[in-house]
């Protein structure tokens, strides 16, 4: 399996401060990657690297072969990367159907898809993106992800503020875009259980560099690694 991306080295931050320090870590084809970490360790600012919203001062990253370290963030929406932000951004005073449609590229994700995909975004086609539910914000703002027909779906912090029969649900559609229709996500994400469950590798950070990687079952059944690097006291299973 070829690698799709690879961060190397990577020192990066907002005007002079660095955030990441170093940060290596590669994902290959296919494969879906939980972030993991303390408050503050630089998780989002991972994404915001890898979508070219912050300042690399150091290193490189490479994506499908290309170094696009240097490249504009609407650059990288082209080549592949779907970007899911953690507030949702959806556009508050356009319907769920034009909310998709305004970001739509040509390929195999289209409105009626996105529908399919998510059959609640069909059943609120006509209503405005302040009128949804959180749950259904997210799946809006995962479907408009989508609409831009991406190769890898970059999720921050996804299920923040849901409730856990939405939780699930979400947690479910995500596998199944990476199993089903093969489209892999990079998850951050506070629960780590939830984010390990949810894919194959896992890196864990501190201070913007990575101190952990390996398969996500793996960390997912290692009570005691995960209490050391996270401090959690629980295995996703005995
Ligand atoms: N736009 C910004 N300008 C300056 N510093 C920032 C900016 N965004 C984040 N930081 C700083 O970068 C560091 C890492 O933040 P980041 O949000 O990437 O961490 P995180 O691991 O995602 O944290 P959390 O889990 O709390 O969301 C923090 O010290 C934060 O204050």
């Amino acid at each position: 399996m070829s690698e799709m991306l690879v961060f190397d080295q990577v020192i990066a931050g907002y005007g002079n401060a660095v955030v990441l320090d170093r940060l290596g870590f590669s994902l290959k084809q296919g494969q879906s990657l939980a972030v993991l970490g303390r408050n503050g360790v630089g998780k989002t600012t991972l994404l915001e690297t890898l979508m070219g919203n912050t300042r690399v001062m150091r290193g490189a990253i490479r994506w499908c072969g290309e170094d696009i370290t240097r490249w504009p963030a609407h650059w990288r929406v082209r080549a592949g990367l779907g970007w899911v932000p953690q507030e949702r951004e959806v556009f508050p005073s356009l319907t769920v159907a034009e909310n998709l449609t305004v970001v739509a590229r040509p390929g195999r994700w289209n409105l009626q898809r996105v529908y399919e995909f998510f059959p609640r975004l069909k059943e609120r086609r006509g209503n405005f993106g302040n009128q949804l539910s959180g749950g259904e914000q997210q799946m809006l703002a995962i479907g408009r992800a989508l609409m831009t027909n991406p190769k890898l779906l970059l999720l921050d912090e996804p299920m923040e503020g849901l409730a856990p029969i939405i939780v699930e649900e979400l947690a479910v559609s995500i596998r199944r875009l990476c199993e089903r229709e093969g489209l892999p996500s990079i998850v951050v994400e506070q629960h780590p259980v939830l984010a390990l469950e949810m894919t194959h590798q896992a890196i864990v950070l501190e201070r913007g560099t990575v101190v952990h990687a390996g398969s996500s079952h793996a960390l997912a059944n290692d009570a005691a690694l995960l209490d050391k690097l996270l401090g959690v006291g629980i295995a996703v299973s005995a």
